[in-house]
C-alpha cells in the first residue's frame, strides 16, 4: 500500500520506519521546518531525532513536494504536532485522498467557532470536508517504535474499518495494536494525558525522588477526572482505562518531555520560560498548551470537579505558586 506520512519529526519518521517494515511504499514528508531532517534520511545519515539511520526504503520528500508526496496514497499518517497542525492541513488538504489518516497528533484545537474541539474535528474543518480521521493513541515513546520494543497502540475512528485499515498496515510483529470507535474519547485521553503528566512532574521537581505516594494519588486523580472530561465528550470510560488513559499518562508521567516540562516547573522556573527552552531545544511540550485548552473545554462543556486539572491551570497559566497550590489539593477520588 501507498503511505504517505506528513510531518518529519520523532513520531512522523518512528511511523514511516513501521510502515516500511511491512514492506510498504513509504513517502515521508518533511514540513518547511523538517529540511535537516529530511537531509539526513535522503544522505542515509542518522536522523537527528531519532538517532538512527532509517529503512533505505522510506522515500524523503522536501516540504515543496507536498502534492507529489499525497498523489496515489492510500493511507496518510498525520506526524505533525499540534502546533503546526492548522498550518500544513491548510496546505495539505486540497491533496489528501479520500483515504483513512491516521493522526498521531495530541491536543485540542480552536475552531473557526471560537471553541476548543479535537483535532479531527478542527482539522476536517479546515480541510473543508470530513477527513476518514484515526486516531492513533497510547503509550507509543516514537524511539522505542522505531527499535522495535513492544508497543501497544488504540488506534480510533469513527468508521471501525479505517481504524482496522491502519492498523493493519502498522502491524509490525512488536506492534500490538487494539481498534475501537471511540474517537471522541481516545482523542481526549490523549491531549489530557500530556496535561497530568506535567502535572505529575511537578512533584518531581518540588520533592525530589521520593513522592511517590503524592504521584499515585495525582496519577489516580488524573484518571477519574479524564474519565468526566471524556464523558463529556461523548466517551467511553473503557477508552480511559486501558492504553489511551492509563496507558498513555504511565508512559509519559514516567519518561515524557511533558513530564520534564513540569519537573522544571516544579523547581521554581516560570512556565512560559521553561516552554520556550524546552522548544528551542527541539522538545515539544504540548501539556503546557494542552492545560490552558482542557481547562477552556471543560469550562465551555460544563464538567466541574476538577481540582487538579485547576490547580495546574494556576500553576501553569496564572503564575500561582507550586507548593502552596499543591499543598491545598482536595482530590475527589
Ligand atoms: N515523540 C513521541 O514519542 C510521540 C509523539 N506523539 C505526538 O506526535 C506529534 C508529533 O510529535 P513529535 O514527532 O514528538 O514532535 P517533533 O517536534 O519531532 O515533530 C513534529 C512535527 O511537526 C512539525 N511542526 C511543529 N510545529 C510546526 C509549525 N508551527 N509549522 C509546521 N510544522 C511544524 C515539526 O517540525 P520540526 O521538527 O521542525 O519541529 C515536525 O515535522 C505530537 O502531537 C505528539 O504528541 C505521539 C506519540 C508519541
Ligand atoms: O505521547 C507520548 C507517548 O505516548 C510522548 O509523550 P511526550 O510528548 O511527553 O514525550
Amino acid at each position: 500500500m501507498r503511505v504517505t506520512v506528513l510531518g518529519a519529526g520523532y513520531m512522523g519518521t518512528a511511523m514511516a520506519e513501521v510502515a516500511a517494515m511491512g514492506g510498504h511504499d513509504v513517502r515521508l514528508w518533511g514540513t518547511w521546518l523538517d529540511d535537516a531532517m529530511i537531509e539526513a534520511v535522503e544522505q542515509r545519515r542518522e536522523h537527528p531525532r531519532l538517532k538512527m539511520v532509517v529503512d533505505a526504503r522510506i522515500v524523503p520528500m522536501r516540504s515543496g513536494a507536498l502534492a507529489e508526496a499525497l498523489a496515489g496514497a492510500e493511507l496518510v499518517i498525520h506526524g505533525v504536532s499540534s502546533d503546526g497542525a492548522m498550518a500544513v492541513m491548510e496546505k495539505a488538504g486540497p491533496h489528501i485522498p479520500d483515504v483513512p489518516v491516521l493522526s498521531v497528533t495530541k491536543g485540542f484545537l480552536p475552531s473557526r467557532s471560537g471553541a476548543m474541539d479535537r483535532i479531527d474535528v478542527v482539522l476536517s474543518e479546515i480541510a473543508g470536508r470530513k477527513l476518514r480521521f484515526v486516531h492513533a493513541a497510547g503509550p507509543a515513546k516514537a524511539i522505542e517504535i522505531a527499535r522495535r520494543v513492544l508497543t501497544l497502540m488504540c488506534f480510533a475512528g469513527e468508521r471501525l474499518e479505517d481504524a482496522r485499515t491502519c492498523a493493519a498496515v502498522m502491524g509490525a510483529p512488536h506492534m500490538q495494536i487494539a481498534t475501537s470507535d471511540d474517537i471522541a474519547g481516545a482523542e481526549i485521553c490523549s491531549a489530557m494525558k500530556n496535561a497530568y503528566a506535567t502535572g505529575l512532574g511537578l512533584w518531581d521537581g518540588m520533592v525530589g525522588a521520593d513522592c511517590h505516594n503524592a504521584r499515585a494519588a495525582c496519577f489516580t486523580q488524573g484518571i477519574v477526572e479524564m474519565e468526566a472530561l471524556v464523558k463529556a465528550g461523548g466517551g467511553l470510560r473503557e477508552t480511559v482505562q486501558r492504553a489511551a488513559g492509563v496507558g498513555d499518562l504511565h508512559v509519559t508521567a514516567a519518561a515524557g518531555r511533558n513530564r520534564a516540562f513540569g519537573e522544571r516547573v516544579g523547581k521554581g522556573t516560570p512556565a512560559k520560560q521553561v516552554a520556550a527552552e524546552m522548544l528551542a531545544a527541539g522538545q515539544l511540550t504540548e501539556g503546557y498548551a494542552a492545560i490552558a485548552s482542557a481547562w477552556r473545554w471543560a469550562q465551555e462543556h460544563g464538567v466541574r470537579d476538577l481540582p487538579f486539572l485547576k490547580a495546574l491551570n494556576a500553576i501553569v497559566w496564572e503564575g500561582a505558586e507550586v507548593a502552596p497550590t499543591l499543598a491545598s489539593l482536595k482530590l475527589t477520588v
